[in-house]
């Protein structure tokens, strides 16, 4: 199988409504998906992650830009005759023809003998433990087994770029799970370029080599996922990816790796990721499991209990500080002290868990 980098070019979609007006679905996206890398587009309904994937697909023409898979600009090139196929939310398969006849279909249009497509096929259901349905219609199988075999139609072409459209949407939470690891799975052991559509973060999260944060028709930020969600760019991922607290303060000191900020009340120390100057005004984001809750004589950085909720695996609290009510959450509560409301509590931030956005 010889899978193949995408690149996009300063890729643009404009639509025109039913109203004529145009629709900015895709704004100049530029990215690079490398050769077996697993990249999810992710972002909120209509931020453009479909529309980028239909048009790497072939099956929406581009605005502007360009589109290469390797080296090959595939923009005149039409979807069946591009390298990729597409595993769909609707798993879309022939309802009259067997599960052997679906998967088998796309190398019977290639006109490839019978015997190649046979091996083939039985191939692709030892992989991934369908031998037993082969003789099954689609109608025989759960929402599971359909999406496997949709999943295993697309990797008999052995495409150089796999592309999935919110693949699991249609299934229950449990069996989501299980399928994520099954492409995952899959995926690295056939070193397959992938490219995934959701607006799941805890899918994007589990599954991507690089997840691509989407946001009104524009890249927020390109990223591994620890990138993504411990040094977020902009506000906008931080709140996305999931649960933010957000502290304003001014920059009061700037060294070679550290940042000074005061806030209200008290100077923060973070690391420093970038550019900064004393008297810039900032955002710093704060995830909930990174603030640590000390005894009230324990630090100088006071706040207020204003709930304390226990959840089994982590106790929620909110505390009161400077006017905000920052969300902390204490994993294995068991044996840890459980702060009551209305409680004076010490915060302690480590400088690694402020990011300054
Ligand atoms: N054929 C079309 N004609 C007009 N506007 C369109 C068309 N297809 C998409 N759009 C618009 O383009 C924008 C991006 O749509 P797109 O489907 O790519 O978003 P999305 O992030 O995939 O959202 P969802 O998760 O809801 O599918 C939206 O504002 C949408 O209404």
């Amino acid at each position: 199988m010889s899978t193949k980098s995408v690149t996009l070019k300063s890729v643009t979609k404009t639509f025109i409504d039913d109203q004529n007006k145009f629709v900015h679905a895709v704004s100049d996206v530029n990215l690079v998906i490398k050769q077996g890398e697993f990249a999810t587009l992710l972002g909120p309904s209509g931020c453009g992650k479909t529309t980028t994937l239909r048009m790497v697909a072939g099956f929406e023409e581009i605005s502007t830009g360009d589109i290469f898979f390797g080296e090959e600009n595939v923009n005149k090139i039409s979807p069946n005759k591009r390298d990729c196929t597409m595993v769909f939310q609707s798993y879309a398969l022939f309802p009259h023809m067997t599960v052997f006849e679906n998967v088998a279909y796309g190398l019977k249009i290639k006109k490839l003998p019978k015997e190649e497509i046979e091996r083939k096929v039985d191939d692709i259901f030892a992989i991934m433990n369908l031998t037993e349905h082969k003789t099954r219609m689609p109608s025989q199988l759960s929402g599971g087994q359909q999406q496997r075999v949709a999943l295993a139609r697309a990797l008999v072409m052995e495409p150089g770029v796999l592309l999935f459209d919110e693949p699991l949407s249609n299934l229950d939470a449990k069996l989501r799970l299980l399928m994520r690891d099954e492409i995952r799975r899959l995926q690295k052991r056939l070193g397959i370029t992938a490219i995934y559509v959701t607006h799941d973060q805890s899918e994007a999260m589990s599954m991507s080599d690089k997840v691509i944060v989407m946001n009104k028709g524009k890249i927020e930020q390109i990223g591994t996922p620890q990138e993504i969600y411990q040094r977020p760019k902009t506000k906008f991922v931080a709140d996305f990816i999931g649960t933010a607290n957000f502290i304003n303060g001014k920059i009061s000191k700037v060294t070679e790796d550290e940042l000074f900020i005061q806030t209200e009340d008290s100077v923060l120390k973070a690391i420093r990721h970038g550019d900064f100057s004393v008297d810039d005004a900032i955002q710093m984001v704060v995830r909930p499991e990174a603030i640590h809750l000390l005894e009230e004589e324990s630090g100088e950085i006071k706040g207020k209990v204003v709930k304390s909720v226990f959840m089994g695996q982590t106790q929620d609290y909110e505390v009161e500080y400077n006017g905000v009510n920052l969300q902390v959450t204490v994993h294995n509560p068991m044996g840890e002290r459980i702060y009551q409301v209305g409680e004076i509590v010490s915060l302690h931030f480590p400088r690694e868990s402020l990011h300054v956005i």
